[in-house]
């Protein structure tokens, strides 16, 4: 497994033209395979975001036949930040995929939390409305580094970081489309504090722009297992990159063993 390898993150103004919006995604994982990236993420409804809600695609299908080929073309890893899965005549999941050099999917998520909330601006939605929650955690170990996977309103439940960091992920993708109001307070605090207590590096591409629901937060960052941001977007749609070095991992962790020095025998927590 190399130690060291080139992230790229992709901020995206996913509106609701879908044909513009896969012309974005191929245009921006150009310019992160031109940046030389090992590995590419994209933000959260890449491929459609309108005040209707589209209904899913199969995986494999259109969107991430795209990335597969992609992923080929330019031999890179391409995490495929959400879209909507669907799920027979249930609501659709809202899933990411993790595609291979070789254009192979070898995993995929899908949002475990929805969320459904009234803020103090006035934003008011409820994803259940639109979405079947999730069942399962999810990681991915490759000759890369060791994946974890969340989505957006995920990152506001520490266990489900703590679980994955416990089945050995190293760099946990978030890739989201956070609201305005909660992002600029919440948003780097909460990506912050997960890279920290967990020790290991959280990537959050992330949509920016207003959108039919909600002003979208931006800020896409890369965060090393400290809780430095090594990479951070302006407020515009664009690819950042940043070098991962896993034996920061191994290095923080022997300095403050946190993750080791958990109290399971006082927790007593069934899952973990
Ligand atoms: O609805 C869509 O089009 C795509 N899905 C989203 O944008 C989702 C659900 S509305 N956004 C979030 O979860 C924001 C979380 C957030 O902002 C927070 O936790 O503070």
């Amino acid at each position: 497994m190399k130690n060291k390898f080139t992230l790229a993150a992709i901020q995206l103004n996913t509106q609701d033209d879908k044909e513009q919006n896969l012309k974005d995604m191929e245009r921006y994982i150009a310019q992160a395979a031109s940046k030389r990236a090992d590995i590419v993420a994209l933000p959260e409804m890449m491929n459609y975001i309108g005040k209707d809600y589209l209904e899913g695609e199969e995986i494999p299908g259109r969107t991430t036949n795209i990335l597969c080929k992609l992923a080929k073309k330019y031999n890179l890893w391409i995490h495929g930040g959400s879209i909507s899965e669907s799920n027979g005549e249930k609501l659709p999941f809202n899933t990411t995929v993790f595609i291979n050099p070789n254009g192979e999917i070898i995993a995929k998520y899908s949002k475990l939390h929805m969320f459904d909330v009234e803020l103090k601006d006035g934003t008011k939605v409820r994803e259940s409305d639109h979405f079947t929650p999730g069942e399962e955690i999810v990681t991915a170990q490759t000759d890369l580094a060791t994946f974890g996977f969340a989505i957006c309103y995920d990152m506001r439940f520490p266990e489900l970081f703590r679980i994955m960091a416990l089945q050995g992920a190293q760099v946990i993708i978030v890739p989201a489309n956070f609201t305005m109001h909660t992002g600029k307070d919440h948003w780097e605090p909460l990506l912050r504090a997960r890279a920290i207590e967990n020790a290991c590096y959280v990537v959050a591409p992330a949509q920016i722009g207003n959108k039919s629901r909600f002003a979208s937060y931006g800020k896409t960052m890369i965060i090393d297992p400290w809780g430095n941001i090594i990479a951070k977007a302006s407020d515009i749609p664009c690819v950042i990159t940043a070098e991962i070095d896993l034996s920061l991992i191994a290095s923080i962790r022997a300095q403050i063993p946190s993750i080791k020095s958990r109290r399971e025998d006082v927790y007593k927590l069934e899952r973990i």
